[in-house]
């Protein structure tokens, strides 16, 4: 099966080695001096050992004293152990500093993967320049890991490859040529089986994600309850197999390239060979070559042909090294598209709480055709309570995204106190957010860390007691042996609680309280709490928005009534909004859900009532 892939790679070849040796380099200058002493070591020993057997030829066949005989051959046996010995001892040190190098590199992922812009990987895309990224830091095969043999052994190659070479040169220039020749098409096979694994990793890369992806779902806890109660075991088999068959095909295409590369590699040496060793038999017997010289220049043949098919497996390595750095710059050079420059200044205390305009506001999100927010046209005044209803998939989410920064508006403004949302530095307009969305994520911290998000020493006591209690946690806290410095995460540690549902969302609750963003928004934040902790949440929503401009999205539109203004959202566009009142009085969307959703409130059920 052909694989169509226009994409060139971004960097060349020559652009990514450099890369990488200055990282090497600057990143610790011993450990690179440390590898380029290994280069002379690596050339000598086998230089030694094609000697030795001429040394010990000609010394016999010259009938030299035993003293000078041990002489000839002590020297260069006492060089060999030497190296050798060198060369063992620092094979540890260069394993462990590869592996450093690559733990850099892992490390600049994941330092990217939490800082760059969250668009860059939301979505397929996004996660699959980040899976390919990831794929070159993985193992000791990783190119950001085997760069350092790649190169050490290059470079050894080619100088050992001189030297036998100044020795073959002496029994006919030709025969230079010709190994170089043959050694050339195999570098050229090698490269077509490189090229094909690169461009077969697209396809690869999205299977990998898949099962990765089924691997942690079934051993995640979360899951687990799911998986037995629903018997989605054999639906996760399945799902594997058929993932699992796919990645290996591919595999099987990748392997079967490789293998033509290896045998046409095998053929060809075994001629080269053939052709050179013939004739140094017959230049012993014809051209008077001596015995000395036909066993050193027998050793340099056999050993030209190493240093050079060494070479062309290096370039061939370097290759895949550099397609794969490829995959790494180009995940590290994603740009973002929120300004990280000094941007405008944050609103004064006395410009609080923010006001927040939207205008002709489009998004769509990347690589779909459809536009999910069509055209937005909204002004939340400052310390307006606002509420955003509408069905599954409206588009409330998506909006929130767009509004605290996390997506670029793909047409329209947003304006923040009549400053453009997009001169802001981005970080600095994160604090003007207290966010509370649907998923939860905790850290394997103690509670009050997690709500937080301070060094124990760094935390307001004060500020903490307050949000425990407006987010309703406060009695829980109070059950618990350790209090608020309780561990978080069963999983992680022995002694941890696992929070009940409704308990997380108060956590996060708290946590958006005690960032204390002028701008808080709630996605869903009383949906799994009880009705008491649901009404108490209600009771407190003036305190807990006071000073501060907050929108509230909710499906239980009741809960809605508090806010000054509701908006509901239909297919991504503003349909409806005002008070309740109003939007009651217009007997359109809003009411008719309005109406449903109370029919089940009353004393009713199924309308019927209850006597
Ligand atoms: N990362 C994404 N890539 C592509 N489409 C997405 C992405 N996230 C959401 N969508 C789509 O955008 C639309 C709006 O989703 P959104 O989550 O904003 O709706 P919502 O109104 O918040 O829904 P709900 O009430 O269920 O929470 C949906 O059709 C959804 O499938």
């Amino acid at each position: 099966m052909a694989i169509k892939n226009e994409e060139k790679p971004k960097y060349g070849v020559l652009e990514n080695m450099m890369y990488l040796i200055k990282n090497m380099w600057s990143w610790d200058k011993g450990l690179f001096l440390f590898f380029v002493i290994q280069i002379p070591l690596i050339v000598i020993g086998p230089l030694l050992n094609i000697y030795m057997p001429k040394i010990l030829i000609d010394s016999i066949s010259q009938g030299v004293s035993i003293r000078q005989f041990l002489i000839n051959i002590g020297i260069p046996i006492i060089g060999i152990i030497i190296v050798e010995s060198m060369l063992k001892a620092s094979y540890f040190k260069a394993q462990i500093g590869g592996m450093k190098y690559r733990h850099i590199y892992t490390l600049k992922h994941a330092e990217k993967s939490i800082d760059t812009d969250y668009e860059n990987i939301d979505g397929p895309k996004g996660q699959d320049k980040l899976m390919k990224a990831i794929m070159a830091t993985i193992g000791d095969e990783a190119g950001t890991q085997a760069i350092t043999a790649v190169l050490i052994g290059l470079i050894s190659n080619m100088v050992g490859m001189a030297l036998y070479g100044s020795i073959i040169f002496t029994i006919h220039p030709l025969l230079i040529g010709f190994l170089t020749i043959s050694s050339l098409i195999n570098y050229f096979i090698g490269d077509y089986a490189n090229k094909y694994e690169y461009k077969n990793k697209d396809k690869l890369s999205p299977v990998g994600k898949k099962l990765e992806y089924i691997r942690t779902k079934a051993g995640d806890f979360k899951s687990a309850k799911d998986l037995r109660l629903y018997n989605m075991t054999y639906w996760f088999q399945d799902m594997y197999d058929v993932f699992l068959k796919d990645g290996i095909e591919l595999q099987r295409q990748n392997i079967y390239r490789r293998y033509l590369a290896n045998l046409a590699d095998g053929a060809l040496a075994f001629l080269r060979d053939g052709i050179s060793y013939g004739f140094l038999i017959y230049s012993v017997l014809y051209r008077n070559m001596s015995i000395g010289n036909f066993v050193l220049y027998f050793g340099a043949i056999s050993g030209f042909s190493n240093w050079l098919s060494g070479i062309v497996k290096n370039l061939n390595e370097l290759n895949r090294i550099h397609l794969e750095t490829c995959d790494l710059r180009e995940y590290f050079d994603m740009e973002d598209r929120m300004n990280r420059g000094k941007g405008v200044e944050l609103p004064k205390e006395f410009e609080l709480p923010c006001d927040i305009e939207l205008r002709n506001l489009y998004y769509k999100y990347p690589g779909t055709e459809e536009y999910t927010i069509k055209g937005i046209n909204l002004h939340i005044k400052k310390g307006e309570k606002l509420a955003l209803v509408g069905v599954n998939g409206a588009g409330k989410t998506t909006l929130v995204k767009l509004i605290c920064g996390l997506y670029t508006p793909t047409k329209g403004e947003i304006y923040i106190n009549g400053k453009n949302s997009r001169e802001y530095n981005r970080d600095e307009y994160y604090t003007l957010f207290s966010v509370v969305f649907q998923d939860t994520h905790l850290l394997p911290k103690s509670i009050e860390e997690n709500i937080s998000l301070q060094k124990k020493e760094n935390i307001d006591e004060e500020k903490l007691s307050k949000v425990l209690y407006i987010s309703g946690l406060m009695e829980k806290i109070k059950s618990l042996l350790r209090g608020k410095e309780t561990l978080l995460m069963k999983s992680i540690y022995e002694d941890a609680i696992d929070l009940s549902g409704g308990e997380l969302q108060k956590l996060m609750l708290a946590r958006a309280l005690y960032k204390n963003g002028p701008i808080i928004i709630l996605d869903e934040p009383t949906a799994a709490l009880d009705p008491i902790a649901e009404n108490e949440i209600y009771q407190r929503y003036n305190e807990l928005t006071k000073e501060r401009t907050s929108i509230f999205i909710s499906h239980r539109l009741a809960s809605t009534r508090f806010c000054d203004r509701i908006v509901f959202l239909d297919e991504g566009q503003i349909r409806e909004y005002g008070s309740h009142n109003e939007l009651m009085s217009k007997n359109g969307k809003y009411n008719e859900m309005y109406t449903m959703q109370s029919y089940y409130y009353k004393d009713k059920i199924g309308g019927e009532e209850i006597a």
